[in-house]
């Protein structure tokens, strides 16, 4: 028998998502599913696609139930699971407000990538409280056709390469190959950012992410392009003491990432719900068949 399931779409800097509301976890979502719902032509489009699961219903989420009544269960355009997703967890909160499930103000999210603080302001921007940068050893290079760059390895629970180049055209277009990378230096994959300068603290970037192609906005990318600039401009504000603010424009907006001194990442921007409706079960299983 068919039945009615609810979907929302919405956005965060234009970083687009498949809202799927589903408290008690009742709903099989394989990754062929996954990658059907986002499809842009056959499906409803996404660069991901968060599926929304009280903690206390999900395996993954169980030990975080306490803290985060809600659990985003995040899933790239592919299909494929990932770790964390900054816009995501911003768009996952206007969600909740949007449902009645938040208010204005301060919540907890549970995430793969811990339980995250998000803050629901006035003016419609959300604030997400990122955690910690990792930057582990071994940088490596990223090749767009004739170009390569050296690339900064930047983790924020997912991992970031970070290439300083001199045109953000130079990343090629939007159905190019993805970036090259050398084999084995990320096993599980990585997300590539492609980074400009603007102005005094303030870049412009473009990303090629893991499980989705180029996106117009990558929150945990933005991040790591806050550090990793902040890094190649001498700013580490656990030494000065003095948090530091980067700017940093993507095609689909603007993000304003600051790094405090014990080493917190803050996240700003909108996040935007823009449609909710309902698709047949038994279109998605005619799909997967
Ligand atoms: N768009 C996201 C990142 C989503 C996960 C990423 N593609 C990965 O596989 O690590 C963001 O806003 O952070």
């Amino acid at each position: 028998m068919s039945t009615r399931i609810a979907f929302l779409k919405g956005h965060g800097t234009e970083n687009d998502f498949v809202i799927v509301p589903d408290p008690e976890n009742v709903l099989d979502l394989p990754p062929a599913a996954v990658a059907a719902l986002c499809d842009r032509r056959a499906g409803l489009g996404g660069d991901g696609l968060l599926h929304v699961v009280r903690s206390a219903a999900h395996p993954e989420a169980r030990g975080m139930a306490a803290d985060a009544e809600w659990f985003m269960d995040y899933r790239n355009g592919d299909g494929s699971v990932a770790e964390m997703c900054g816009n995501g967890v911003r768009v996952f909160a206007r969600y909740l407000q949007h449902a009645g499930h938040a208010t204005e103000g301060d919540l907890a999210i549970a995430t793969r990538g811990g339980v995250k603080t998000v803050h629901l302001a006035k003016n419609g921007d959300v604030t997400v409280g990122m955690g910690r940068a990792r930057l582990p050893e071994g940088d490596v290079e990223v090749s767009v056709g004739e170009h390569t760059w050296p690339a900064r390895n930047v983790n924020m629970g997912n991992p970031h390469a970070v290439a300083f180049v001199a045109d953000l055209a130079h990343a090629g277009d939007l159905y190019a190959p993805p970036p090259h990378r050398p084999a084995g230096a990320y096993p599980d994959g990585v997300n590539v950012e492609f980074v400009v300068d603007r102005g005094p603290r303030h870049v412009a970037m473009r990303v090629h992410e893991r499980g989705s192609g180029e996106t117009r906005s990558c929150g945990t990318g933005a991040c790591a392009v806050a550090v990793a600039a902040a890094r190649r401009d001498g700013v580490d504000p656990a030494v000065t003491g003095t948090p530091v603010t980067y700017t940093v424009d993507v095609p689909g907006g603007t993000l304003v990432i600051t790094e405090r001194p014990d080493g917190e990442i803050d996240m700003t921007g909108p996040a935007v719900i823009v449609a909710e409706g309902a698709f047949d079960s038994a279109w998605l299983e005619g799909v997967l068949g």
